[in-house]
């Protein structure tokens, strides 16, 4: 009997309910709803909006019944680091506040001030972003601390989700590595950690892993949608699942392109070493206790706040054929200066930076997304030598995954950057990567290494050489 998952992936930019089943050995997908995701603000705040995501997802639920599908499982997966809190009636203590938040400005700091950033490092792997959960809770202990004392459950978003479908309280393990709370040998929460920082322990829940089922839908859903399913946890860090839809069976470099790029490898084992710290990588963790040892580049973001700022006016494609004809332009800004994390205005910012940096000012918008591809493109290219000179080896090939693979104009700047070979697709690759582990929960498929087997058997793959011969 054909088992029907569904995966609910919402990234930064947009969310998407995309059913998938095995047919005749193929992964078969079909999206039944899209949504837009933002940020908006509310009073002081930068926030998402958890409450209609979460009705979003009802929606698509629904357009399942209209369409006389019942899905067997569902599994939801978001961004990382951001969380609410419940008090002791389970009622949300804090909007979900994004990661873009200010909040978190001279957080790290202050933190350094209780435990040694080398320390930190060792102890959990985590890449140094200054919106980690570990500076947004020392936030609110620093200027909000009624909240932190009233707060009876840490959620992050997908676990948010889950509750709001099952009534069950769980934190699922790809995701909370996200926080720099929990220690990359135990994979526990680290308990010394959160005392030296005088956050209530108790809040947080036991961390369970990808292919673990929940539940089914609380008797209320039932009711509304016309039918339960089992809520089974995906890699529920969006990028978790897109890894697991890298469709290379050998060691690969693979770029996760959406509004982040993140760019690394898959290990066994977590790398804390003086360099990986320098270069400021992260081991986030990965299905069956895999490693994800990538960076964070600010990725596709700056294209997305640029084509905001031309009033949306233009679509993504068209900014890619505007690029292409400024090829004279060039001017190159380092996209992961924390000045374009939330800038007032981003093609403002960019300018701003050239002007500073003495390079020619992009003008039109060809030129201005001719300096995001260039620049992200000469990002990939430093953090691919830094993986290079950490591991003592060359790799070979990129495997371009996510919403940014369909940027053909990247991916060949990529392949002539690196000299590497680049294969670009599946696009979906977060709501594919969420797929197969739910059918693994459901007995469908044995495991990762037939997961990419079918993955790559099921969806096209683009490959872009360098123009420039390849010279070892
Ligand atoms: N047709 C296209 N041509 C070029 N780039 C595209 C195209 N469609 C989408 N993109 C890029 O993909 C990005 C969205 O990727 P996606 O993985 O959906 O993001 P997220 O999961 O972060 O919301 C957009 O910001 C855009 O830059
Ligand atoms: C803030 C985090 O670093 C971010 O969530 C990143 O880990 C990520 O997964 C981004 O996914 P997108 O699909 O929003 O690019
Ligand atoms: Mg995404």
């Amino acid at each position: 009997m054909t088992k029907y998952s569904i995966a609910v992936d919402i990234g930064a930019s947009s969310g998407r309910l995309i059913l998938g089943w095995l047919e005749n050995g193929l992964l078969k997908l079909e999206e039944i709803h899209r949504f837009e995701n933002k940020i908006i603000q509310k009073g002081d705040s930068y926030c998402w909006e958890a409450d209609k995501l979460f009705q979003e997802i009802k929606n698509g639920l629904k357009k399942c019944k209209e369409l006389g599908i019942k899905p067997d499982s569902i599994g939801i997966d978001t961004w990382a680091v951001d969380f609410v809190l419940l008090d002791e009636k389970d009622q949300p203590l804090t909007d979900a506040v994004s990661y873009r938040d200010p909040r978190t400005d001279g957080m790290m700091e202050q933190v350094f001030e209780k435990i040694i950033k080398e320390r930190l490092y060792l102890e959990t792997g985590i890449q140094f972003q200054k919106f980690n959960t570990i500076y947004q809770l020392y936030s609110i202990k620093q200027n909000t601390p009624e909240i932190l004392d009233q707060a009876k459950s840490f959620l992050m978003i997908p676990d948010y989700f889950n509750y709001l479908l099952t009534g069950k309280k769980a934190n699922e393990y790809t995701n909370v590595t996200s926080t720099q709370l929990v220690n990359a040998f135990t994979k526990k929460w680290d308990h010394d950690l959160l005392d030296l920082l005088g956050i209530n322990k108790e809040m947080f829940h036991e961390i369970k892993t990808p292919k673990t089922v929940l539940g089914t839908l609380k008797e209320e859903l039932v009711s509304e949608l016309g039918f339960d399913l089992q809520v089974i946890l995906p890699a529920t860090h969006d990028t978790g699942s897109a890894v697991i839809a890298v469709p290379e069976e050998n060691e690969t470099i693979y770029i996760s392109s959406g509004t982040w790029s993140l760019i690394g490898v898959e290990n066994y084992f977590p790398i804390c070493v003086t360099k990986a710290l320098d270069y400021n990588f992260t081991n986030e963790g990965g299905i069956d206790y895999q490693y994800r040892f990538l960076k964070n580049i600010m990725g596709l973001w700056m294209i997305q706040e640029v084509r905001r700022n031309y009033n949306n006016e233009y679509s993504f494609a068209e900014l890619v054929d505007f690029a292409r004809e400024a090829r004279d332009f060039k001017a190159v800004v380092n996209v992961n200066d924390d000045r374009f994390l939330k800038p007032e205005n981003m093609i403002q910012e960019i300018m701003n930076y050239c002007v500073e940096t003495g390079q020619p000012i992009p003008g039109t918008p060809g030129e201005v997304a001719k300096c995001v591809y260039d620049s992200l493109a000469v990002s990939y290219q430093d953090a691919v030598h830094e993986i290079e000179e950490i591991f003592e080896k060359r790799f070979e090939k990129i495997n371009v995954i996510g919403g940014g693979c369909q940027n053909e104009m990247l991916n060949q700047l990529v392949a002539d950057v690196t000299k590497k070979e680049v294969y670009a697709g599946p696009v979906e690759a977060t709501a594919i990567g969420n797929i197969v582990a739910q059918l693994m929960a459901l007995d469908e498929i044995n495991d990762i290494k037939e997961a990419r087997t079918i993955v790559k058997k099921s969806f096209e793959v683009k490959k872009y050489l360098p123009t420039a011969p390849i010279t070892n």
